[in-house]
């Protein structure tokens, strides 16, 4: 992290950081005054987005095969591979219990990435005031976008026209087969409420 001056952030983001076993206890060794910002989503909807990242880069490699096929062991019992990282990663419960070991809730803010998607300017809200910072970023700065289909930002810095990501952010998912996702949801739901009570938050995933 490069040296920071007083009335500065630094701002490191990875998303890897939250599933990797050692990042908590080298980060807190590294400064306890660290906060930490994660943003989660439906974990079936992340395991589809997932998919269809990796699909994309490989297009040109191998042909990918179905996300059903990826996401069971044995389609006829639905029994779920939890060994496959697009799975792994939705389990927040088990990731976040590492953290809180070496950090209090109270540093960690937990953003949802549907309302960052639905109503951008609040979840911001909440996070200038986790990092302690003046509320600067508001509804006026987001516009919605409807080519996109998503919030863009009115301007981007310094160059004074609006801002969408990129193509790689936003993409249309593969159509999954309802009772794939079905058996997903209910594989997640005990660990979504486990998450649901550690955070305080209820995410209302379905
Ligand atoms: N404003 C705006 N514009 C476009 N996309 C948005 C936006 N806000 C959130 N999202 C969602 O961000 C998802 C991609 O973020 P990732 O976390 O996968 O990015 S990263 O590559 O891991 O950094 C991406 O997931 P997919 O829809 O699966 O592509 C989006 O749903």
């Amino acid at each position: 992290m490069p040296p920071t001056l007083d009335g500065q952030l630094t701002i490191e983001k990875t998303p890897s950081y939250f599933i990797t076993r050692e990042a908590p206890r080298r980060i807190a060794a590294m400064s306890r005054d660290v906060k930490l910002m994660i943003v989660v989503r439906d974990p079936v909807t992340r395991a589809i987005s997932d998919y269809t990242q990796t699909a994309s880069k490989r297009r040109s490699v191998a042909p990918q095969r179905p996300f059903e096929s990826m996401a069971f062991t044995n389609r006829t019992t639905g029994l779920v591979d939890t060994s496959w990282s697009a799975i792994k990663i939705g389990v927040y419960a088990k990731h976040l219990e590492r953290w809180l070991r070496h950090f209090p809730l109270s540093r960690v803010c937990l953003i949802s990435g549907e309302k960052l998607i639905a109503d951008p300017a609040a979840e911001m809200r909440r996070v200038q005031d986790f990092l302690g910072l003046k509320r600067v970023i508001s509804e006026k700065h987001f516009y919605f976008n409807e080519t996109k289909g998503f919030p863009c930002l009115m301007k981007a810095e310094r160059s004074g026209s609006p801002h969408c990501l990129g193509k790689t952010k936003g993409r249309t998912h593969p159509r999954i087969d309802p009772q794939a996702v079905a058996r997903l949801r209910d594989f997640y739901r005990p660990f979504n409420m486990k998450f649901y009570q550690m955070t305080g938050i209820n995410f209302g995933w379905p």
